[in-house]
């Protein structure tokens, strides 16, 4: 099994999580806040109360989990094409693989990440939703002090299983979204590159911005129906399931809150995806 698209995986998920970090606080907030008047508001809100600072809380622990989550993505993803095509990564551009089988590879990728990110993406939500100041002398604490101190008082609180909470949404927001993600990116690179050549840098950029947004606008509804079950426990609000927290988001503020975040998602995922498949493109160059 080649280790280089693990490895090469994590260093351009790692860049791509850096550059899209604030504008991912601002989406979780927007998803499960209501006192936000759009993404300006919460900009501004949380710039004004919590300083740079505030728009990457909850940082460090995705930047250490990315290493395990985007390899498990790209390494799988790659891994899978070749057991379908016997083709390795450098082989695929000569022979490239059918649409069928790099969707089947994305959505494998998609599953088993998702098992490997449900708890870090459950702390990282939390900790964004700390709307609280630095500590000042006098103000009251936030709930959790840090990421280690959030996973020991949510298995102290809600037990083990408390970690997976929002595990089954987050499995299928990313299953079909990851094969979406990848089809786009080798369909809109191999449209603009011609036969058994590599695509450019600017291919690579656009493809890949592109495969962000595609793969985010889809990924949207069930991406507010895994931010707010995750946020459930906390609020003793617990839904029973996805269907459950499907219905009662709809009833309760109609089918527009499905698209949340849509905009903040899709601005937030051109570069960090741009980012994301030219550093993995170019480590792969560089090693091969
Ligand atoms: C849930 N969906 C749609 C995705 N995760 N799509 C792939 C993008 C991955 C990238 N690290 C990002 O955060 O944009």
């Amino acid at each position: 099994m080649p280790v280089e698209e693990f490895v090469a995986g994590w260093i351009s998920g790692a860049l791509g999580l850096v550059l899209g970090y604030p504008f991912d606080t601002v989406k979780v907030r927007l998803q499960t806040q209501t006192t936000y008047r759009g993404i300006v508001d919460c900009m501004v809100k949380t710039y004004r109360h919590e300083s740079l600072l505030g728009f990457f809380k909850g940082m460090s622990f995705p930047i250490a989990s990315i290493a395990v989550v985007n390899s498990v993505l790209f390494g799988i993803y790659s891994n899978t094409l070749l057991a379908l095509t016997a083709t390795s990564h450098q082989e695929r551009r000569a022979q490239p693989p059918s649409y069928t089988h790099i969707f089947i590879a994305g959505c494998t990728g998609g599953f088993l990440q998702a098992y490997f990110l449900a708890p870090f993406d459950l702390i990282k939500v939390r900790l964004q939703n700390q709307t609280e100041p630095r500590a000042k002398p006098g103000s009251p604490p936030p709930r959790y002090r840090g990421p280690v101190h959030c996973a020991t008082s949510i298995f102290q609180e809600e037990g083990p299983r408390g970690l997976f909470r929002g595990a089954w949404a987050l499995t299928l927001r990313d299953t079909p979204t990851m094969g979406i993600y990848f089809i786009t990116y080798e369909c809109l690179c191999h449209q603009s590159t011609p036969e058994g050549q590599n695509p450019s840098s600017a291919t690579v950029l656009v493809a890949g911005g592109f495969a962000g947004i595609t793969s985010w606008v889809t990924a949207t509804p069930l991406d507010v129906i895994k931010s707010r079950m995750q946020m459930a426990g906390l609020n003793q609000r617990a839904h029973r399931g996805v269907l459950d927290c499907i219905v009662s988001s709809a009833r309760q503020e109609g089918l527009g809150v499905f698209f949340r975040g849509l905009t903040i998602n899709s601005a937030r995922a051109f570069p960090v995806n741009a980012v994301t498949f030219l550093s993995y493109e170019y480590l792969l160059h560089l090693w091969q």
